[in-house]
């Protein structure tokens, strides 16, 4: 990778103190990691209350670290001024927007802070913003408070763009068009750093993901890298299948140890199989069940089996 436009080591925040613990602190990071390129989709997976937020508004200098670093093309972003601003796009969770404003006014207000924009018109078009232009955003549903929020961290044609959660609240069709976006910011040289905690949203945007668990950095890689960590588990593929209900799944065995379960009435499932002589022994018996086979299907390893496998390990150590 060349020089990574966004760079966090050993990232440390404290929160606190806290009334309801007894005026304790919470550590929120406590050792997060990770590096952004132009030209990249970098994304920060992990469950609710990981520690997205809290990492992303410390890249983008909302947050002062209490330990670690965080570079920005370059810079410290909580001490920069708007020389590193104008250059960084941000999008905030839940959109962050004034509820008087109106998406127009606004857009306009936030395009007069840069040297060149990008046209209005065009994201707002794009964006389907123009229907409700003249709205007060207080009256905006989250699908479009958060259109007019990914149009404003794009207004300045940002070199290093922050999405938190870009997707939240987003129907089927506003979303395909943001990720079209991202994909062509992505093209045109952006490094591009989101948040999320939605599989889909990291296997179909991110050139990289790094997961974070309980403030800290537990895995990083691309998705072809993420879904075959832990070799063995990635060998043990899932056969399902649908045939007469109460096949006595019990007496099946297979040569390397696969197991037959029942998953619900008639739907079956074969995993921890490894080896092409276990399907043969699955066909036989089949066979002498008279059981026919009305649908099969084999599940791949997925971002989510291993986003929970290393959640679950990382809970251990
Ligand atoms: N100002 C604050 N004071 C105390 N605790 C806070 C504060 N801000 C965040 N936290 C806590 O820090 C933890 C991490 O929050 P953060 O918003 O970074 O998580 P997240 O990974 O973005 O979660 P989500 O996916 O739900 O948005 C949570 O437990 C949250 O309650």
């Amino acid at each position: 990778m060349l020089q990574p436009s966004v760079l966090v080591r050993d990232l440390h925040k404290d929160f606190g103190p806290v009334p309801s613990l007894n005026g304790r602190m919470v550590k929120v990071l406590r050792s997060v990691n990770f590096e952004a390129a132009a030209g990249e989709v970098t994304t920060l997976l992990g469950s609710n209350g990981a520690g997205k937020s809290t990492t992303l508004a410390c890249a983008q200098g909302l947050l002062k670290p209490d330990g670690g670093t965080v570079s920005v093309l370059g810079q410290q972003p909580y001490r920069s001024g708007s020389a590193l601003r104008s250059r960084v796009g941000v999008m905030l969770q839940d959109g962050g927007l004034p509820p008087s404003a109106k998406p127009l006014a606004l857009l306009g207000l936030v395009a007069k802070m840069y040297q060149n924009p990008a046209s209005i018109d065009d994201l707002a078009e794009r964006l389907g913003i123009t229907g409700f232009a003249h709205t007060n955003i207080r009256r905006l549903s989250g699908g479009q408070k958060q259109r007019v929020a990914f149009a404003a961290a794009l207004l300045g044609r940002p070199e290093v763009l922050f999405l938190d959660e870009p997707s939240a609240g987003l129907d089927p069709q506003s979303r395909q068009i943001v990720f079209d976006m991202i994909q062509e910011q992505r093209a045109q040289g952006t490094c591009i750093v989101l948040t999320t905690h939605l599989m889909d949203d990291a296997e179909r945007l991110s050139d990289r993901v790094f997961i974070i668990d309980r403030g800290q950095t537990v895995a990083e890689g691309t998705v072809a890298q993420l879904t075959s960590w832990n070799a063995d588990a990635a060998d043990s593929a899932e056969l399902d299948f649908e045939a007469r209900p109460g096949l006595p799944v019990a007496e099946f065995t297979t040569p390397s140890g696969g197991v037959l379960t029942e998953v619900s009435s008639g739907c079956y499932r074969l995993s921890r199989f490894m080896a092409p002589s276990d399907l043969t022994a699955l066909s036989s018996w089949l066979e002498t069940e008279h059981a026919m086979v009305s649908s099969m299907s084999m599940r791949k390893r997925t971002l989510e089996d291993v986003f929970l496998e290393i959640a679950e390990k990382s809970r251990h150590e």
